[in-house]
């Protein structure tokens, strides 16, 4: 697992670090020292256009620049300002040394200088705005990453790209597209996050300094990126010696005359992620309909009230149902309304562990006039919980109906708000989103984000069904259900990369992925293992 700290948090073990006795300017020398590298590791290189900001981040484009000169390489820096005017002293310091090492230098070249600098160029640095960079960028770096983006060098972005806000990932103003980006000390959220997936390109972590480390993890990590081989601890031993419910036994409740196919899906995934044995229980109205597009899994009518959904009466028997099941998910397409939300509250007494998706969510929000985390007490249970709200489903949760979270530490901080009113229990808020944060009492972990394709109607329900099928599997400690979580997420993105080679990225639809579960988790199973032992995907093959 690799540790993400708030660009806040950064800069505090940048102090804690000169406390210790690494100095800011040691750290700038490091850090233009591990771009350089990077750079001249791409070999037989052309020119190298260096674009330098005012800040520190400059500063590190300067140490850079100097580096690579030395090392043989064809370097120029492109400056706003003459390097003597530079305000920030440990810039103005490397980039005088620069100077005096010979390294040439252009002074606010207008566009069609630097468009001419840049053709040439074989390699360009981007180190004109970093951790320091706030609000859109201004003249002339606005021009600047226009001008890069058009020139079809190979960019590596110094801490960031500029223009991308390493903290929140929105980059307003439009950023560098990097091929890679060499990110100081350790990741940040942005990196990983909104714009951050696509203008990164490979982050290289360049951790500076042996303290490092600790230092990271003692400044409280907002959250921790998975690897791979992380999941080894929600993997089950194969066996033979199973039947239809141990393998699992997953109850679906959801539905509605208005939304049938969500609940539909939702069944259908949990039982292409493993589960023995699924049984779906919708509003009566909509049971046939479901049958027919279920073969193999029960579906189980109950009442249907006036608005289409399960109506008060249906309440006793999904709860006896549930009593019966190894996992519970409820919400997918059943509609809110005062007998939806007594189901859920009735779900939420029951001692099974339980996934609430959707329109279970929303009952919550209801039940708690948009404020689940000042009733603490509804969703205090012995049995695992798990909430996966997207971002509005989120923002309705912890009372800001109108504006959900804009970012995914927003999202983060949201789901902590929850998990922390709730305090202990075994309970895990999946923060879904472009990236997504599982959040449980101890630990955010990020799993890897799928691709853009999941961002269709229906593939959170999918999702909901992974994870009760994964649920079911049998006990599942508090402190790997944040664990299972992402690993639930994982299998989803793997699914929708099969689904898109059979549709295209921009085909597939939510049904698409259901019939790739059984592979995707297989082939997830096979990387984890493959990673444990230390071999890369690519070798296994
Ligand atoms: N973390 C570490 O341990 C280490 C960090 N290091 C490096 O330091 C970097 C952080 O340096 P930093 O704090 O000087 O900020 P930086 O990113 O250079 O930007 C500040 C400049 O940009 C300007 N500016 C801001 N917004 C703007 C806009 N919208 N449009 C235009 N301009 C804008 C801002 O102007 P101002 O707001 O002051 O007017 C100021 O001049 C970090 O990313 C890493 O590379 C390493 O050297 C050593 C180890
Ligand atoms: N741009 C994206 N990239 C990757 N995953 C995404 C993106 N947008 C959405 N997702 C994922 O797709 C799923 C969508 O879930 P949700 O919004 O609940 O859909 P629905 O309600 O239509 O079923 C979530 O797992 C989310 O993390
Ligand atoms: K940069």
């Amino acid at each position: 697992m690799q540790p993400v700290l708030n660009v806040e948090d950064v800069r505090k073990v940048e102090q804690d670090l000169t406390l210790e006795g690494v100095s800011l300017a040691e750290l700038m020398r490091r850090a233009g020292h591990a771009v350089a590298q990077e750079v001249l590791d791409l070999g037989n290189l052309g020119p190298v256009v260096v674009l330098c900001g005012t800040g520190n981040n400059g500063g590190d484009g300067w140490v850079a620049a100097e580096l690579m000169a030395k090392a043989g390489a064809q370097v120029e820096v492109m400056t706003p300002v003459e390097p003597e005017s530079l305000k920030s002293p440990l810039a103005l310091m490397v980039a005088q040394s620069a100077v005096n090492a010979g390294v040439p230098f252009f002074v606010a070249p207008s566009r069609d200088e630097l468009d001419a600098h840049l053709a040439q160029a074989a390699v360009v640095v981007d180190a004109l705005l970093g951790t320091g960079f706030h609000g859109e960028p201004a003249a002339p770096f606005d021009i600047w990453i226009d001008a890069v983006n058009a020139s079809g060098a190979h960019v590596v972005a110094v801490d960031v790209p500029s223009g991308l806000s390493a903290q929140t990932g929105h980059a307003p103003g439009g950023a560098v597209f990097a091929d890679t980006t060499v990110t100081m000390i350790c990741l940040k959220p942005g990196l990983l996050s909104g714009r951050g997936r696509d203008v990164c390109g490979a982050i290289v972590l360049a951790p500076l300094a042996e303290q490092a480390e600790r230092l990271v993890v003692e400044a409280d990590p907002v959250a921790w990126r998975c690897d791979t081989a992380d999941y080894l601890e929600t993997l089950r031993e194969p066996t033979a010696d199973v039947d239809k419910y141990s393998r699992g036994s997953v109850l679906v409740v959801g539905g509605s005359t208005r939304f049938p196919g969500a609940a539909v899906m939702a069944a259908m995934a949990a039982a292409r992620s493993g589960a023995g044995y699924v049984t779906l229980v919708v509003p009566d109205r909509i049971a046939t309909v479901c049958r027919t597009h279920l073969l193999e899994i029960p579906v189980v009518g109950l009442p249907t009230n006036e608005e289409g959904m399960f109506s008060a009466g249906a309440r006793t028997e999904i709860v006896k149902m549930a009593e019966q099941r190894s996992c519970v998910l409820c919400g997918p397409g059943m509609g809110v309304c005062a007998d939806t939300v007594s189901v859920v509250s009735s779900l939420l007494e029951c001692d099974v562990p339980l996934v609430l998706d959707a329109d279970a969510l929303n009952a919550l929000s209801r039940m708690t006039t948009n404020r689940l985390d000042n009733f603490p007490e509804l969703i205090r249970r012995e049995a695992p919980l798990v909430l996966t709200p997207h971002r509005r489903e989120l923002g309705r949760l912890v009372g800001q109906p109108g504006e959900p979270p804009s970012s995914l530490t927003a999202a983060l901080e949201a789901a902590r708000r929850i998990v922390w009113a709730d305090g202990g229990s075994d309970i895990c808020v999946v923060a879904k989103g472009e990236s997504t944060g599982c959040v449980g009492v101890e630990i955010a972990l990020l799993p890897k984000p799928g691709p853009a394709c999941l961002a269709t109607a229906g593939s959170g329900d999918v999702l909901g069904g992974i994870m009760a099928a994964l649920l079911a599997r049998g006990v599942v400690e508090n402190d790997v259900l944040p664990l299972v979580c992402a690993f639930a997420c994982e299998v989803h993105g793997f699914a929708a990369n099969l689904a898109a080679e059979a549709h295209g990225s921009r085909g597939v639809m939510a049904s698409d992925l259901i019939g790739n579960l059984g592979l995707a988790l297989d082939a997830m199973e096979e990387q984890v293992s493959l990673a444990v032992a230390g071999v890369s995907p690519e070798e296994g093959e």
